[in-house]
């Protein structure tokens, strides 16, 4: 073949499916200039942030990045994961991904990408072309889906395949909420970290990442697929509805946001009788400041405070061999065709 080929032809590489995971990303640090760029970069998304531009200019760049990356830093710096010099959620999807490519083997190239900052989606994209993917599955880790998070992670993959002149064919992964595997994969961490604990827990939180509730009434999915997934385990369990209740987290700015709210639901729990709680995110594919900071250490101390007794933080799927499973299976499934 080599031999037909004219002079300076580019190399004809073997061709490789790959498979992207796509994330929210986070700081490369804790100190003051690394959050801000995160959340500058974030925070000027405006599939995140709806507000007028004009409007939500001066608010972000002479107030909020003037102050909240000090205070991130701060949080950041409680869940850092020192001996890597890395933020969980990037130590805990590069686990997800060295996993899941031994499950997929040589002839699929897995690797993973952040919507904001580092690795960048971008990068990671133009190095499987280079190593010769000419098919790609998309895959954002996020259960349910919103516009927010799915859709802003499929924009950027997007964007630079825009840029490219031999596009690799690409599949999007569908918001896995409803899938069996899930359903029951989470069902059962549930129900192992209900049964490790030494109390038995009056009600289980299932507190979902919040979003404005403008968006839900603009259209946004997300709200009616955190209640599907909470119905569906309940079911899965076999539990009473009202065992598992659900919350929505990391309220952000002034407007009402999705209700009930976890922080006040916390502080209102041990006044209701309820002072026994266990609490998890199913929202998140993999531990972060979000579950860590404010769910695990703040979520706790605002629950003990208001005369709670006992409570226990569930972790994400993580990397765990369960975790993997399901993400391999549902992997597997839309990749039908081109394996
Ligand atoms: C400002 C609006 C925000 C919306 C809407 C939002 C939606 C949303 N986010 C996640 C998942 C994650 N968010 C994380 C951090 C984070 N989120 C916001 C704001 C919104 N999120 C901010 C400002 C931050 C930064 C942290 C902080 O300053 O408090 C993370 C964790 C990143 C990490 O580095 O650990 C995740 C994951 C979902 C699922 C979601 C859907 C509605
Ligand atoms: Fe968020
Ligand atoms: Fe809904």
């Amino acid at each position: 073949m080599s031999g037909q080929l004219p002079a300076g032809h580019p190399e004809v590489k073997r061709q490789k499916i790959g498979v992207l995971l796509l994330n929210l990303g986070t700081p490369d640090g804790t100190d003051y200039w690394s959050v801000r760029r995160y959340l500058k970069e974030f925070l000027s998304d405006p599939r995140v942030i709806e507000t007028n531009k004009l409007l939500w200019w001066p608010i972000l760049n002479l107030v909020i990045l003037s102050f909240r990356p000090q205070k991130s830093g701060e949080n950041y710096a409680r869940i850092w994961d020192k001996e890597r010099n890395e933020s969980p959620l990037r130590v805990i999807t590069r686990q997800q991904t060295e996993a899941l490519q031994a499950r997929l083997g040589p002839d699929i190239l897995v690797d993973f990408g952040m919507r904001y900052g580092n690795p960048s989606t971008r990068s990671r994209l133009e190095a499987m072309q280079e190593a010769g993917c000419q098919k790609i599955l998309l895959v954002p880790l996020y259960p349910q889906y919103s516009a927010t998070t799915t859709a802003t992670a499929n924009d950027k993959a997007f964007e630079a395949l825009r840029d490219l002149r031999w596009q690799p064919a690409v599949r999007t992964m569908p918001a896995y909420f409803e899938e069996q595997v899930y359903v029951e994969t989470l069902a059962r961490s549930i129900k192992e970290g209900v049964e490790s604990l030494d109390f038995e827990p009056d009600v289980v939180l299932t507190s979902y990442h919040g979003m404005p509730k403008k968006y839900l009434m603009n259209g946004d999915p997300y709200h009616c697929q955190c209640y599907k997934t909470t119905r569906l385990v309940a079911e899965h369990l076999g539990w009473p509805r009202e065992k598992l209740m659900v919350t929505f987290q990391s309220r952000f700015g002034p407007t009402e946001w999705l209700q009930p709210y976890t922080d006040e639901t916390l502080k209102a729990l041990p006044g209701r009788g309820m002072k026994k709680v266990a609490i998890l995110a199913p929202a998140f594919s993999a531990d972060c400041i979000e579950t860590l900071e404010e769910i695990a250490i703040t979520g706790e101390e605002e629950f003990m405070h208001a005369g709670g007794e006992r409570y226990a933080y569930i972790p994400c799927l993580n990397a765990s061999e369960p975790g993997m499973d399901m993400i391999e299976t549902i992997v597997r499934k839309e990749l039908s065709g081109w394996i």
